[in-house]
């Protein structure tokens, strides 16, 4: 009696298990599916499990086996499935992650409007393995959104981030230094590879201007934040095997521990930083201090736990530190492939500054026309973050369709900042002057240029990114003249953001 009454149990969990899956698998996805197609909307065909993750990433791995030049379209190379689909029909169609189908969206109305409604199309979730490189306001919904970016906000304003120029001076003119000894002379120009500099030099600088005088610390941060990311960019080549995160495989044995070191080492800074404030000491002008500074003014109720603070830090590194060094890359390769704009660049800083050797200062740093219209073409062309994802979680309207809860909407920036509708005709040429009269001319006041995202859920560390980058151009442009080496080897490739796949081999001369 009591045996049938257990495998009766037994025998319905199986079938309940199975259904689940069935129609997590199947019946759902082909809904969706049908949904979609009945509004006119075209799509690849649904692969159960899967979807186009295989093909996509075997359309990405042949793109990136293939040599290119320098004036070619690099969205290929990026984006290959989505591009494909863009080309034959046309601007709004979708894909499939896995078991949901990800609406790609290129009209810039759809997407300001995406954009906007933040409490209607979530943030997607991410492959989950990086949910251990950024999490924090980044990923959070909602009234939890809201709280924590009104109280990381102070560390953002402006007259904050004025504070850190000498830090980024400091960091910068380090790299500058070590340069100039490589380049013996005027006459002897020297070849780097610039690349990983700049990446020691924007880890640098968020050490610097996150942690103040702990910056030893947060240096060793980078570094396991640096082996976590190579990690998951390799677990998510075989993210199509379901479940494989969950198996004690060596890379995930060492990803554990790679987390929990960072942990330690983050509690020991802050806790530090708390025993100060506790006696008094004043707070430190760094993002952890202005931080702290500001949750310790919130109620117990809405401030942040000591868990969030570090999941916060943790962000700065993630969000801020290879963004800022692939902007700087594509700059100093543009750069020297346009050596016309390189000319004007340097000629502007000559005169702000009057002077090889005299420190930039913030306003002469703000007032850099030129240099921010290079910036933002560059931006254009290589945005670090060549795609955006939100989640839609209800019923949601978007102009004519109308999209059912469990898809996604995908937003490819890369593809939109190249759209010769919205751009023209050059729209894949390097032109900084189409941004000669700001960003509204630049896109007739639509929503078609947005490196850092765009309404309410904007980059927080915007400002900062660009002033840290105007300082690190400044001082390179003051010192040196560059090009291209001949060993240099076009290949931007997307793993998390846009850099060069073999780094960026450039001729650095004296001046
Ligand atoms: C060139 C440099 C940078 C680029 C291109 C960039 C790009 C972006 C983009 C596209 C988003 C929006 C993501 C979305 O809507 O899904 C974003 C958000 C964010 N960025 Fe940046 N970023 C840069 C530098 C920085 C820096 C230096 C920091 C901080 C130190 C930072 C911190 C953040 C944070 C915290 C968010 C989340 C904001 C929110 O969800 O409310 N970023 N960034």
């Amino acid at each position: 009696m009591s045996f049938s009454i257990v495998a009766a149990a037994l025998l319905v969990a199986v079938l309940l298990w199975t259904w689940r899956i069935v129609k997590w698998a199947w019946i759902k996805p082909k809904m969706m599916e049908s949904y979609l197609r009945r509004q006119g909307l075209a799509g690849t065909p649904y692969t159960p499990l899967v979807g186009d993750m295989k093909r996509n990433i075997n359309m990405l791995m042949e793109a990136r086996s293939k040599p290119m030049n320098l004036t070619d379209d690099i969205t290929p190379r990026l984006l290959p499935l989505a591009l494909k689909m863009l080309n034959t029909h046309g601007k709004t169609f979708f894909i499939w992650i896995g078991p949901v189908p990800a609406v790609m969206i290129t009209n810039p109305e759809h997407i300001k409007q995406v954009f906007n409604k933040v409490y209607d199309f979530e943030k997607a979730a991410t492959f989950p393995l990086v949910r251990l490189l950024a999490s924090g306001v980044a990923s959070y919904e909602g009234d939890k959104w809201a709280n924590h970016r009104r109280i990381i906000n102070p560390a953002f304003h402006l007259k904050k981030i004025k504070n850190m120029v000498p830090a980024f001076y400091h960091c910068c003119s380090e790299v500058v230094c070590q340069w100039e000894s490589l380049v013996s002379d005027k006459e002897s120009p020297c070849e780097v590879d610039v690349w990983p500099w700049l990446v020691n030099l924007t880890a640098d600088v968020i050490s610097h201007t996150s942690f103040g005088s702990s910056y030893k610390e947060g240096q060793r941060i980078f570094q396991l934040q640096g082996e976590l990311a190579e990690l998951i960019a390799q677990a998510f080549k075989k993210s199509y095997i379901p479940g494989l995160r969950f198996y004690p495989t060596k890379s995930n044995r060492r990803m554990k521990a790679i987390d929990r070191e960072i942990d330690i080492i983050l509690r020991g800074i802050i806790s530090k930083r708390e025993k100060a404030r506790e006696a008094g000491e004043a707070a430190n002008d760094d993002l952890l201090g202005i931080l702290l500074e500001s949750n310790s003014d919130e109620s117990q109720r809405n401030g942040m736990s000591v868990e969030e603070v570090m999941k916060e830090c943790k962000l700065f590194y993630f969000a801020g530190q290879e963004t800022t060094s692939v902007l700087l890359v594509w700059t100093m390769v543009l750069l020297s492939h346009n050596q016309d704009w390189q000319a004007k660049a340097r000629e502007e800083v000559m005169q702000a500054l009057g002077g090889n050797n005299n420190k930039p200062e913030i306003d002469s740093l703000s007032n850099l026309k030129v240099m921010t219209m290079i910036f933002n073409e560059v931006l254009r062309l290589y945005p670090p973050v060549a795609l955006l994802k939100r989640a839609v979680n209800k019923e949601m309207k978007l102009g004519e369709l109308t999209l059912p809860p469990g898809v996604q909407v995908y937003i490819p920036t890369a593809l939109v900042h190249r759209d010769r509708e919205l751009w023209g005709d050059d729209a894949a040429e390097f032109k900084p002057e189409r941004f000669r009269e700001g960003l509204s001319k630049a896109t007739k006041n639509q929503v078609s240029f947005f490196p850092f995202g765009w309404g309410p859920r904007i980059c927080i560390g915007q400002s900062f990114a660009l002033l840290e980058a105007k300082m690190a151009m400044t001082l390179i442009l003051q010192r040196f003249s560059f090009e291209l080496s001949p060993s240099y080897v076009h290949a931007p490739q997307t793993v998390m953001t846009t850099r060069p796949q073999f780094g960026a081999h450039l001729i650095l001369h004296k001046l």
